[in-house]
Protein backbone atom coordinates (compact mmCIF):
# COMPACT_ATOMS: atom_id res chain seq x y z
CA UNK A 1 0.00 0.00 0.00
CA UNK A 2 1.04 3.26 -0.69
CA UNK A 3 1.32 6.39 1.53
CA UNK A 4 -1.70 9.15 1.56
CA UNK A 5 -1.48 10.80 -1.86
CA UNK A 6 -1.00 14.91 -1.10
CA UNK A 7 -3.51 16.50 -3.34
CA UNK A 8 -2.58 20.23 -3.54
CA UNK A 9 -5.74 22.32 -5.56
CA UNK A 10 -7.01 26.09 -5.29
CA UNK A 11 -10.41 26.95 -3.07
CA UNK A 12 -12.64 27.57 -5.36
CA UNK A 13 -15.33 25.48 -5.94
CA UNK A 14 -14.62 23.87 -9.27
CA UNK A 15 -11.12 23.40 -8.20
CA UNK A 16 -12.56 21.97 -5.22
CA UNK A 17 -14.83 19.59 -7.72
CA UNK A 18 -11.73 18.36 -9.50
CA UNK A 19 -9.28 17.64 -6.53
CA UNK A 20 -12.45 15.23 -5.51
CA UNK A 21 -12.71 13.87 -9.14
CA UNK A 22 -8.99 12.78 -8.31
CA UNK A 23 -9.54 11.75 -5.16
CA UNK A 24 -12.46 9.51 -5.88
CA UNK A 25 -9.84 7.90 -8.83
CA UNK A 26 -7.00 7.23 -6.71
CA UNK A 27 -9.84 5.83 -3.84
CA UNK A 28 -11.16 3.35 -6.97
CA UNK A 29 -7.60 1.47 -7.28
CA UNK A 30 -7.38 1.48 -3.12
CA UNK A 31 -5.29 4.93 -3.19
CA UNK A 32 -5.73 7.05 0.26
CA UNK A 33 -5.22 10.56 -0.50
CA UNK A 34 -6.25 13.82 1.13
CA UNK A 35 -6.53 17.20 -0.24
CA UNK A 36 -4.57 20.60 0.60
CA UNK A 37 -6.10 24.25 -0.15
CA UNK A 38 -3.64 26.67 -1.52
CA UNK A 39 -4.37 30.18 -2.11
CA UNK A 40 -3.19 31.07 -5.27
CA UNK A 41 -2.31 34.87 -6.73
CA UNK A 42 -4.86 34.18 -9.01
CA UNK A 43 -7.63 33.91 -6.33
CA UNK A 44 -6.44 36.91 -4.80
CA UNK A 45 -7.12 39.34 -7.75
CA UNK A 46 -10.74 39.07 -8.69
CA UNK A 47 -11.32 41.98 -9.94
CA UNK A 48 -8.50 42.43 -12.09
CA UNK A 49 -8.64 41.20 -15.42
CA UNK A 50 -5.90 38.31 -15.76
CA UNK A 51 -4.75 39.51 -19.34
CA UNK A 52 -3.43 42.57 -17.18
CA UNK A 53 -2.00 40.80 -14.24
CA UNK A 54 0.04 38.55 -17.02
CA UNK A 55 -1.31 34.99 -17.10
CA UNK A 56 1.19 32.84 -16.67
CA UNK A 57 1.04 30.90 -13.69
CA UNK A 58 -0.75 33.37 -11.50
CA UNK A 59 -3.34 30.32 -10.33
CA UNK A 60 -0.15 27.85 -10.68
CA UNK A 61 2.68 29.27 -9.10
CA UNK A 62 1.92 28.49 -5.33
CA UNK A 63 0.94 25.11 -6.06
CA UNK A 64 4.39 24.08 -8.36
CA UNK A 65 6.11 25.69 -5.10
CA UNK A 66 4.32 23.26 -2.91
CA UNK A 67 5.00 20.57 -5.24
CA UNK A 68 9.07 20.85 -5.66
CA UNK A 69 9.58 20.60 -2.06
CA UNK A 70 7.40 18.00 -1.39
CA UNK A 71 4.27 19.18 0.33
CA UNK A 72 2.05 18.32 -2.00
CA UNK A 73 2.05 15.07 -4.04
CA UNK A 74 0.43 16.18 -7.27
CA UNK A 75 -1.34 19.82 -8.43
CA UNK A 76 -4.72 19.32 -10.07
CA UNK A 77 -5.81 21.89 -12.67
CA UNK A 78 -8.61 22.16 -15.16
CA UNK A 79 -6.32 20.82 -18.45
CA UNK A 80 -7.48 23.94 -20.14
CA UNK A 81 -6.42 26.46 -17.14
CA UNK A 82 -2.25 25.08 -17.74
CA UNK A 83 0.25 27.20 -19.86
CA UNK A 84 1.39 24.99 -23.07
CA UNK A 85 5.04 24.95 -21.50
CA UNK A 86 5.64 23.92 -17.92
CA UNK A 87 8.80 25.22 -16.38
CA UNK A 88 11.53 21.92 -16.62
CA UNK A 89 11.05 20.72 -12.98
CA UNK A 90 7.14 19.62 -14.08
CA UNK A 91 5.07 17.62 -15.92
CA UNK A 92 1.85 16.71 -16.32
CA UNK A 93 1.46 12.93 -15.56
CA UNK A 94 -2.32 12.13 -16.47
CA UNK A 95 -5.20 13.99 -18.20
CA UNK A 96 -8.67 12.74 -17.03
CA UNK A 97 -11.39 11.31 -19.03
CA UNK A 98 -12.82 14.54 -20.83
CA UNK A 99 -16.07 15.74 -20.50
CA UNK A 100 -18.42 16.69 -22.79
CA UNK A 101 -16.28 19.30 -24.48
CA UNK A 102 -18.62 22.07 -26.14
CA UNK A 103 -19.75 25.48 -24.90
CA UNK A 104 -22.79 26.34 -23.60
CA UNK A 105 -25.66 29.21 -22.81
CA UNK A 106 -26.48 29.57 -19.41
CA UNK A 107 -29.48 31.76 -18.61
CA UNK A 108 -32.74 32.41 -16.35
CA UNK A 109 -34.76 33.30 -19.71
CA UNK A 110 -36.37 31.30 -22.01
CA UNK A 111 -36.04 30.81 -25.67
CA UNK A 112 -32.49 32.53 -26.09
CA UNK A 113 -30.47 31.96 -29.57
CA UNK A 114 -27.69 33.16 -30.66
CA UNK A 115 -28.94 32.62 -34.48
CA UNK A 116 -32.27 34.76 -34.20
CA UNK A 117 -30.50 37.87 -35.19
CA UNK A 118 -34.13 39.51 -34.39
CA UNK A 119 -34.11 39.81 -30.58
CA UNK A 120 -31.14 41.67 -29.43
CA UNK A 121 -29.09 39.54 -26.69
CA UNK A 122 -26.16 40.68 -24.42
CA UNK A 123 -24.00 37.93 -23.80
CA UNK A 124 -21.48 37.58 -20.75
CA UNK A 125 -17.92 36.34 -21.43
CA UNK A 126 -14.81 37.02 -19.87
CA UNK A 127 -13.12 34.50 -22.80
CA UNK A 128 -10.90 36.72 -26.08
CA UNK A 129 -12.10 33.30 -27.88
CA UNK A 130 -15.43 33.23 -27.44
CA UNK A 131 -15.69 37.26 -27.60
CA UNK A 132 -14.42 36.98 -30.89
CA UNK A 133 -15.93 33.81 -31.76
CA UNK A 134 -18.99 35.75 -32.19
CA UNK A 135 -18.11 38.89 -33.79
CA UNK A 136 -17.09 36.53 -36.42
CA UNK A 137 -20.68 34.25 -36.44
CA UNK A 138 -23.33 36.23 -35.03
CA UNK A 139 -22.06 40.43 -35.55
CA UNK A 140 -25.44 41.47 -33.67
CA UNK A 141 -24.49 39.72 -30.92
CA UNK A 142 -23.36 42.60 -27.83
CA UNK A 143 -20.64 41.08 -25.00
CA UNK A 144 -20.37 41.90 -21.56
CA UNK A 145 -17.08 41.22 -19.44
CA UNK A 146 -18.35 38.91 -16.58
CA UNK A 147 -15.46 37.62 -14.21
CA UNK A 148 -15.61 35.76 -10.85
CA UNK A 149 -16.60 31.85 -9.92
CA UNK A 150 -19.77 30.44 -11.51
CA UNK A 151 -22.19 31.47 -8.81
CA UNK A 152 -20.58 34.90 -9.00
CA UNK A 153 -21.77 35.38 -12.76
CA UNK A 154 -24.88 33.99 -12.33
CA UNK A 155 -25.34 36.42 -9.84
CA UNK A 156 -24.66 39.27 -11.93
CA UNK A 157 -26.33 37.75 -14.75
CA UNK A 158 -29.63 37.92 -12.79
CA UNK A 159 -29.26 41.09 -11.41
CA UNK A 160 -29.29 42.21 -14.90
CA UNK A 161 -25.76 42.56 -16.30
CA UNK A 162 -26.96 40.33 -19.28
CA UNK A 163 -29.20 38.21 -20.71
CA UNK A 164 -26.73 34.60 -20.69
CA UNK A 165 -23.33 33.53 -20.21
CA UNK A 166 -21.62 31.82 -22.38
CA UNK A 167 -19.27 28.93 -20.45
CA UNK A 168 -18.22 25.92 -20.95
CA UNK A 169 -20.14 22.80 -20.56
CA UNK A 170 -17.86 21.23 -18.09
CA UNK A 171 -18.06 23.99 -15.38
CA UNK A 172 -21.66 24.30 -15.43
CA UNK A 173 -22.22 20.70 -15.32
CA UNK A 174 -19.86 19.76 -12.65
CA UNK A 175 -21.37 23.02 -10.49
CA UNK A 176 -24.90 21.74 -11.53
CA UNK A 177 -26.42 23.85 -13.52
CA UNK A 178 -27.59 22.05 -15.91
CA UNK A 179 -30.84 22.48 -15.66
CA UNK A 180 -29.97 26.87 -16.51
CA UNK A 181 -28.47 25.58 -19.99
CA UNK A 182 -30.04 27.33 -22.73
CA UNK A 183 -28.65 25.92 -25.83
CA UNK A 184 -25.91 23.94 -26.78
CA UNK A 185 -23.32 25.51 -29.43
CA UNK A 186 -22.01 23.82 -32.24
CA UNK A 187 -18.06 22.45 -32.06
CA UNK A 188 -17.68 23.65 -35.39
CA UNK A 189 -17.88 27.28 -34.71
CA UNK A 190 -17.27 27.49 -30.95
CA UNK A 191 -14.42 24.92 -31.09
CA UNK A 192 -13.32 24.88 -27.44
CA UNK A 193 -10.09 25.87 -26.19
CA UNK A 194 -7.20 23.56 -25.87
CA UNK A 195 -8.38 20.64 -22.91
CA UNK A 196 -11.18 22.08 -22.17
CA UNK A 197 -13.05 19.23 -20.32
CA UNK A 198 -10.63 17.46 -18.97
CA UNK A 199 -8.45 17.66 -15.43
CA UNK A 200 -4.75 17.32 -15.91
CA UNK A 201 -2.54 16.44 -13.10
CA UNK A 202 0.42 17.91 -12.37
CA UNK A 203 3.40 16.45 -10.79
CA UNK A 204 7.54 17.05 -9.83
CA UNK A 205 9.61 15.49 -12.25
CA UNK A 206 11.12 14.58 -8.76
CA UNK A 207 7.96 12.44 -7.70
CA UNK A 208 8.68 8.89 -6.39
CA UNK A 209 8.12 6.97 -9.93
CA UNK A 210 6.18 3.97 -8.07
CA UNK A 211 4.13 6.52 -6.64
CA UNK A 212 3.92 8.75 -10.19
CA UNK A 213 2.83 4.78 -11.71
CA UNK A 214 -0.09 4.26 -9.45
CA UNK A 215 -1.67 7.57 -9.89
CA UNK A 216 -1.08 7.71 -13.91
CA UNK A 217 -2.68 4.32 -13.96
CA UNK A 218 -5.87 5.39 -11.49
CA UNK A 219 -6.31 8.99 -12.97
CA UNK A 220 -4.98 8.99 -16.87
CA UNK A 221 -7.80 8.39 -19.79
CA UNK A 222 -5.27 6.88 -22.60
CA UNK A 223 -7.85 8.31 -25.38
CA UNK A 224 -8.09 11.80 -23.84
CA UNK A 225 -4.36 12.14 -23.17
CA UNK A 226 -4.18 11.41 -26.86
CA UNK A 227 -6.57 14.43 -27.95
CA UNK A 228 -4.88 16.83 -25.68
CA UNK A 229 -1.42 16.12 -26.33
CA UNK A 230 -2.10 16.76 -29.87
CA UNK A 231 -3.84 20.23 -28.77
CA UNK A 232 -1.02 21.38 -26.30
CA UNK A 233 1.47 21.04 -28.91
CA UNK A 234 -0.77 22.98 -30.98
CA UNK A 235 -0.87 25.82 -28.31
CA UNK A 236 2.87 25.44 -27.92
CA UNK A 237 4.24 26.31 -31.03
CA UNK A 238 1.88 29.55 -31.16
CA UNK A 239 2.93 30.53 -27.93
CA UNK A 240 -0.69 30.88 -26.94
CA UNK A 241 -1.96 32.05 -23.61
CA UNK A 242 -5.47 31.87 -22.03
CA UNK A 243 -5.97 35.65 -23.62
CA UNK A 244 -5.48 34.70 -27.06
CA UNK A 245 -8.04 33.14 -29.23
CA UNK A 246 -6.74 30.18 -30.37
CA UNK A 247 -8.75 26.54 -30.40
CA UNK A 248 -8.47 23.44 -30.95
CA UNK A 249 -10.15 19.65 -30.80
CA UNK A 250 -8.87 16.67 -31.60
CA UNK A 251 -11.12 13.26 -31.43
CA UNK A 252 -9.56 9.58 -31.68
CA UNK A 253 -11.10 7.14 -33.93
CA UNK A 254 -9.35 3.73 -33.92
CA UNK A 255 -6.20 4.68 -33.88
CA UNK A 256 -6.02 7.86 -35.98
CA UNK A 257 -6.21 11.40 -34.17
CA UNK A 258 -8.04 13.70 -36.35
CA UNK A 259 -7.01 17.86 -35.00
CA UNK A 260 -9.00 20.52 -36.16
CA UNK A 261 -8.21 24.20 -35.02
CA UNK A 262 -7.45 27.88 -35.36
CA UNK A 263 -7.07 31.10 -34.56
CA UNK A 264 -9.47 34.39 -34.63
CA UNK A 265 -8.55 37.53 -35.14
CA UNK A 266 -9.68 40.03 -32.20
CA UNK A 267 -12.39 41.92 -34.09
CA UNK A 268 -13.69 38.58 -35.59
CA UNK A 269 -12.88 39.64 -39.13
CA UNK A 270 -10.61 36.81 -40.02
CA UNK A 271 -11.27 33.07 -38.85
CA UNK A 272 -8.69 30.49 -39.39
CA UNK A 273 -9.77 27.19 -39.11
CA UNK A 274 -7.29 23.81 -40.17
CA UNK A 275 -7.87 20.16 -39.46
CA UNK A 276 -4.86 17.24 -39.55
CA UNK A 277 -4.82 13.72 -38.66
CA UNK A 278 -2.80 10.62 -38.99
CA UNK A 279 -1.76 8.21 -36.37
CA UNK A 280 -2.45 8.80 -32.53
CA UNK A 281 0.54 8.05 -31.56
CA UNK A 282 1.99 11.38 -33.27
CA UNK A 283 -0.11 13.47 -31.68
CA UNK A 284 2.06 16.05 -30.64
CA UNK A 285 3.47 15.88 -34.61
CA UNK A 286 0.41 16.67 -35.58
CA UNK A 287 -0.01 19.65 -33.25
CA UNK A 288 2.67 20.82 -34.43
CA UNK A 289 1.74 20.50 -37.84
CA UNK A 290 -1.41 22.04 -37.55
CA UNK A 291 0.41 25.24 -36.24
CA UNK A 292 2.80 25.15 -39.08
CA UNK A 293 0.05 25.02 -41.44
CA UNK A 294 -2.26 27.75 -39.43
CA UNK A 295 0.88 29.90 -39.38
CA UNK A 296 1.35 29.34 -43.60
CA UNK A 297 -2.62 30.37 -44.39
CA UNK A 298 -1.88 33.76 -42.38
CA UNK A 299 -2.28 32.95 -38.27
CA UNK A 300 1.14 34.11 -37.98
CA UNK A 301 0.19 37.71 -39.17
CA UNK A 302 -3.13 37.30 -36.77
CA UNK A 303 -0.87 36.23 -33.62
CA UNK A 304 1.26 39.46 -34.01
CA UNK A 305 -1.60 41.64 -34.74
CA UNK A 306 -3.06 40.47 -31.51
CA UNK A 307 -0.29 40.28 -29.30
CA UNK A 308 0.52 43.88 -30.89
CA UNK A 309 -2.81 45.05 -29.48
CA UNK A 310 -2.46 43.21 -26.25
CA UNK A 311 0.83 45.11 -25.10
CA UNK A 312 -0.68 48.11 -25.94
CA UNK A 313 -3.38 47.80 -23.39
N1 LIG B 1 -11.29 29.63 -17.86
C1 LIG B 1 -12.05 29.24 -16.73
C2 LIG B 1 -12.43 27.81 -16.75
N2 LIG B 1 -11.52 26.83 -16.61
C3 LIG B 1 -12.15 25.63 -16.73
C4 LIG B 1 -13.49 25.87 -16.93
C5 LIG B 1 -14.54 24.86 -17.13
C6 LIG B 1 -14.15 23.44 -16.98
C7 LIG B 1 -13.29 22.90 -18.07
O1 LIG B 1 -13.36 23.32 -19.23
O2 LIG B 1 -12.51 21.98 -17.77
C8 LIG B 1 -13.68 27.26 -16.94
C9 LIG B 1 -14.97 27.98 -17.08
C10 LIG B 1 -15.39 28.26 -18.50
O3 LIG B 1 -14.57 28.44 -19.40
O4 LIG B 1 -16.61 28.35 -18.72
Amino acid sequence: MSRKVKIGTRGSKLALWQAYHVEDLLKAKGIESEIVIIDTKGDQVLDVSISKIGSKGVFTQELEDQLLDGRIDIAVHSAKDMQSSLAEEFELIAFTQREKENDVLLSAKKGIDIRDASRPLVLGTSSTRRVATLKHFYPHIKTVDVRGNLQTRIRKMEEGLCDALLLAFAGVHRMGYDGMIAQELDLGEFTPAVGQGSVAVEAAKSLDPMLRAEIISACNHPETEFRLRAERAYLRVLEGGCSIPVFALANVEGDRLTLKGGIISLDGSERIALEVSGGKGDSEKLGEELAERVFAAGGKTILEQIKKSQAQQ
